[in-house]
């Protein structure tokens, strides 16, 4: 399958830049063949978390809409990153997807905040997973600082997840964790990960390096220091390829873990 990878450059509050720029880059992705395309984190509004009660999307009714209306036109799976939402006076981080017959498949709201950014102090948190279905493709999707959470993402993969999803604004200075992290979460759960970090201009630390890594950890694109758009093909079939090769969900032993002492 062919992924479109938006690395976009957010507008820090400027919400309709962001819509028009988002628009532009899926319809490109479109022409140039993907079946997916994936945004980064927070790319409605930015990190402009003091603002969110004039710019957050009422219950997402503007961002639903957008991407409905481009996965049908488009016939594309659209994972939609994430955007800054309020729903009853309460702000999240939430991620749409939409298949290619422009249904709603997921709708997600990031699990963990992140203290570092300040979003525990406007944000609230979600408490479901996120896991979905595009065509015959088994997915589930985080948001960011979830990536830190190993059980986290596990449970999405035994639940049955073939590839992870991950949108993202991961700032310059830790972008060695994330890459780390990234590639750590392909291989212990035998699956695909793609992930879309933004870009910023130089006032703000984003350096993009977004990346695809294939289940045996071998990281098949990483993205440009640059606004880009990547389309990268992706065969999905090496998850089962490399989970008999080394049967990790076989030898797990869950009971050992909680603390219960087997025979
Ligand atoms: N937007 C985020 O969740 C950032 C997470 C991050 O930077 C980290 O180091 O973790």
């Amino acid at each position: 399958m062919k992924i479109g990878c938006i690395q976009l450059n957010v507008r820090f509050g400027k919400v309709d830049e962001n819509f028009e720029r988002a628009e532009k880059f899926i319809r490109e992705a479109a022409s140039k063949g993907a079946e997916i395309v994936i945004l980064p984190e927070m790319w409605n509004t930015g990190y402009a978390l003091e603002k969110l009660g004039e710019i957050a999307d009422h219950e997402g009714i503007r961002t639903k809409a957008f991407l409905q209306s481009l996965s049908t036109e488009l016939g594309m799976h659209i994972v939609g990153g994430s955007v800054a939402t309020e729903r009853d006076g309460k702000f999240y981080n939430t991620m749409y997807v939409y298949n290619h017959n422009g249904e709603l498949v997921s709708e997600y709201n990031k699990a963990h905040l992140f203290r570092l950014m300040n979003e525990e102090k406007y944000l609230e948190s979600g408490n479901e997973m996120n896991l979905f279905s595009l065509g015959e493709l088994e997915a589930g999707g985080v948001i960011c600082y979830d990536i830190r959470f190993p059980e986290w993402l596990r449970a999405h993969a035994l639940a049955g997840a073939k590839v992870l999803f991950v949108s993202a604004q991961w700032p310059t200075p830790r972008i060695d964790h994330w890459k780390t992290l990234l590639q750590a979460r392909a291989i212990e759960n035998q699956c695909f990960v793609v992930a879309v970090n933004r870009i910023s201009h130089k006032v703000e630390n984003y350096n993009g390096q977004s990346m695809i890594i294939e289940p045996w950890g071998e990281v098949l694109w990483t993205g440009a220091e640059d606004e880009e758009l990547a389309i990268i093909d992706v065969d999905f079939s090496k998850v089962d390829e490399v989970r008999s090769r080394i049967p990790v969900y076989d030898d797990r032993r869950p009971g050992l873990y909680s603390g219960v002492v087997e025979e």
